[in-house]
């Protein structure tokens, strides 16, 4: 047996999203968002879910809280539904919705929970997709006027703020693979994207910083550490290319403002260039306080011309996987956080990591004995990451609770607490209680 001790000072924590959590689609008077669009849009989303329940947390939020103080969590992230504060993108702000989420943040705040605020996490307007969304101008100044709303409404009591989760999800998962809402397969229209929320980013942190908003913010990259096949530069160039994508893309404007050359050049060959305006890149790079990083897991890749815009391809080692077919791999989170440096040793916090693990109900337990052991081994590559210097500083697992996980609507569960969609009544997982010993004892004990 091993003991890893944390800081006296490490945020230990959960993360959630609005769509995938709150319900209450058409209450409280919410806008529509993609995802209540792309949700209904035959094939989209598995066996036709959508979040108009989800797991019911806008009427169910005190139950959530007290399951977190029984976690003993110290910090708990979080969205907010653009849709709920400005129902049709940039019109009229919407008072009920403001006022669900000081309910919220005061009963966190009540409970020695630190909030830990995304601003974007899928949800955009309706509204403002049916103007070309993130390729617009005017969707990048509505989002301006959304976080000037919430910066006035919630500084002094938010105190940690992300703009945007996981940028690459929100460009190319979204907008070059279809996958996710609002489901276009377009690479320039990616691009356009991509540069439109990073724009968007930058003009919300001067806000930020000109409303003189309590608290730290920054943004939460989505990791993809990609080791090559072999020892060709072919495949160790098709690495490159997918690790960039999901970082270098959005980091290098954000901490040197300008993408990085190689990748722009690869996508000029494709016919796709960046349309960057006068200012763009100083509004872009406008210094930030902290990064999330959202970890799952790492792949082994190759070159292969066929394999789509960046001819990368995944191969299949044969590693044990999570029920959504994601390998276990910790250690591409240690060797991500070394190549992270190359942009400072800045503030870290681990905003996302968790594992798909579908187990059910047996006799009124959940013994996910699996999600406990990918926690044991992110956790002690976690430790391994503070020892050697980096600036680690809090841990949020993917997910408190099961809930709608996008495309695979709710068969696929993230939860430490299992969520059952028809009574939805939450059920504490194995896993929960063995989180609960690591954050009690600041330690993680392991079984090597
Ligand atoms: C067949 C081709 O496949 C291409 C990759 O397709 C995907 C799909 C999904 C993801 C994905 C899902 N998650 C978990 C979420 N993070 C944010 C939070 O809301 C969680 O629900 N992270 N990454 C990545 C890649």
């Amino acid at each position: 047996m091993t003991i890893f001790q944390f800081p006296q000072d490490f945020r230990w924590g959960t993360a959630t999203a609005s769509y995938q959590i709150e319900g209450a689609a058409q209450e409280g008077g919410r806008g529509v968002s993609i995802w209540d669009t792309f949700a209904r849009t035959p094939g989209k989303v598995f066996n036709g879910d959508n979040g108009d329940v989800a797991c019911d947390s806008y009427h169910r939020y005190e139950e959530d809280i007290e399951l977190m103080k029984k976690l003993g969590i110290n910090t708990y992230r979080f969205s907010i539904a653009w849709p709920r504060i400005i129902p049709d993108g940039d019109g009229e702000i919407n008072r009920e919705g403001l006022d669900f989420y000081h309910r919220f943040v005061d009963k966190l705040l009540e409970a020695g929970i630190e909030p830990f605020c995304t601003l974007y996490h899928w949800d955009l307007p309706q509204t403002l997709e049916d103007i070309g969304g993130w390729g617009n101008r005017r969707t990048v100044d509505a989002f301006v006027k959304y976080a000037e709303v919430i910066f006035k409404e919630f500084s002094g009591k938010i105190n940690f703020w992300l703009t945007f989760n996981e940028p690459w999800c929100i460009a190319f998962l979204s907008n070059l693979l279809g996958i996710h809402a609002p489901g276009n397969k377009d690479l320039q229209t990616s691009i356009n994207v991509a540069h439109g929320l990073l724009v968007a980013h930058g003009k919300a942190v001067q806000s930020f910083r000109r409303l003189g908003t309590t608290g730290q913010i920054g943004i939460a990259p989505n990791v993809c550490w990609a080791e090559p096949y072999s020892k060709s530069p072919e495949d160790r160039a098709a690495c490159d290319r997918a690790i960039a994508l999901n970082t270098d893309w959005f980091l290098d404007p954000i901490y040197k403002g300008s993408y990085p050359q190689f990748m722009v050049d690869w996508f000029e060959k494709a016919g796709a260039t960046v349309p960057i305006q006068e200012g763009d890149m100083e509004i872009i790079s406008q210094p930030i306080d902290l990064l999330g990083i959202n970890y799952y897991t790492m792949g082994i890749n190759r070159f292969n011309p066929e394999a789509g815009a960046l001819q990368s391809e995944e191969v299949d080692m044969g590693l044990i996987k999570t029920d959504i077919g994601w390998p276990v791999e910790s250690r591409g989170l240690y060797e991500f956080m070394h190549y992270l440096q190359k942009y400072g040793n800045v503030d870290v916090y681990i905003t996302e990591n968790g594992a798909c693990i579908n187990d059910d109900l047996e006799n009124g337990k959940i013994n996910d004995d699996r999600r406990i052991a990918y926690y044991e081994q992110h956790l002690a590559q976690i430790h391994r990451i503070i020892n050697d210097g980096i600036n680690l500083k809090g841990y949020m697992a993917w997910s408190l609770m099961d809930n709608f996980e996008w495309a695979e609507g709710y068969r696929m569960r993230f939860g430490l607490v299992h969520v059952d969609y028809r009574s939805l009544v939450r059920t504490p997982k194995e896993s929960f209680y063995w989180y609960q010993n690591v954050i009690k004892n600041n330690w993680l004990e392991t079984r090597i």
